[in-house]
């Protein structure tokens, strides 16, 4: 597979009351077409800083350097007009608050219209209704078309998760930036959620950079894995490779802090061994005294 974006040395400085704090250290990445890379990492790793350096988006008080290519090019020199080209069209992003990122006082409908204009001038109002209509339907908002004029206090929090990721991909990205895009949700919407993003990938062909503080959450999506700390990458490799075989003892500690089972701190690991045996799995010591069920460890 092709490599979609290469980023090579990337380092972020922010400047506050004239000193600079470096937040993102010498870090190097690439993710291939069609791939999806997780970057994972504790609050204030550098996760958001190195997602918002790839769209140009930080803040003016940082400083960057390094490479940032995109199908080929450089990113960090282009004009701003090819840019904004770029953005939205074939690099989008999502975040973690669907209520936050939507308009309140514009229906989701001609929210979705207004992304695929963006990028598709020519379009007619009409076909531009339809391609708004089928992407909020690809990512099964029921009754789309009737839906259209309902404002976003009208959704739910998953519902309109799924009308932002409609926003992102209606315009039909190579690569779509999620940062933490299921943690504002309740389990199971999460859940759905992932399924969904898995289910776009396969349709479209698309790559992901999936950023979560929660490793388990990316060993759902991603086919590698990048390990953030302090700004620096601790450990980059398959996401089973970095599951099963973590070289950083810091990597270690995120896996052994994977809840188990709701309760499994205070019941027994024969209580433990029964209950996952019953769902069809089996309990694996997966560190000293740390037990998970086998169904929550990848393949390798
Ligand atoms: N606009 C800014 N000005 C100054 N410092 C910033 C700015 N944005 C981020 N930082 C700093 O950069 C570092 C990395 O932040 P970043 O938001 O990338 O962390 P993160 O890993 O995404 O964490 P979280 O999951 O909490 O968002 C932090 O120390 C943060 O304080």
């Amino acid at each position: 597979m092709a490599t979609l974006l290469d980023v090579k040395n990337l380092s972020i400085w922010f400047r506050s009351a004239g000193q600079e704090r470096l937040v993102v250290a010498d870090s190097s990445f690439s993710i291939d077409e069609g791939e999806v890379l997780g970057l994972v990492g504790e609050s204030g790793s550098g996760k958001s800083v190195t997602a918002l350096a790839v769209l140009r988006l930080l803040d003016p008080a940082a400083r960057i350097q390094g490479l940032i290519r995109f199908g080929g090019i450089d990113l960090l020199t282009l004009q701003d007009s090819e840019l904004r080209k770029r953005r939205g069209r074939e690099i989008a992003m999502i975040f973690q608050e669907p209520m936050t990122a939507l308009n309140p006082v514009m229906t989701i409908g001609e929210q979705v219209a207004e992304a695929i204009r963006a990028h598709q001038p020519g379009l007619s109002r009409r076909q531009v209704r339809r391609v708004a209509i089928e992407a909020l339907e690809s990512v099964a908002i029921p009754d789309a078309a009737n839906r259209y004029v309902d404002y976003p206090h009208q959704f739910s929090g998953g519902q309109r998760q799924r009308i932002l990721i409609a926003m992102a991909i209606a315009n039909r990205p190579r690569l779509l930036i999620a940062d933490e895009p299921t943690t504002a949700l309740d389990v199971t919407v999460q859940a759905q959620i992932l399924e969904l993003l898995a289910e776009l990938r396969s349709q479209f062909g698309l790559a992901m950079l999936f950023i979560s503080h929660d490793l388990a959450v990316v060993s759902q999506v991603a086919d590698r894995v990048m390990v953030m700390r302090n700004g620096m990458a601790l450990e980059s490799g398959s996401t089973a490779q970095v599951f099963h075989d973590p070289l950083h003892p810091y990597t270690a500690s995120l896996i052994g802090a994977i809840p188990t089972l709701t309760t499994d701190r205070d019941l027994p690991l024969a209580t433990l061994t029964q209950q996952a045996e019953a769902d069809g799995g089996r309990m694996v010591e997966r560190f000293p005294g740390h037990w998970v069920r086998q169904s929550q460890i990848p393949a390798s």
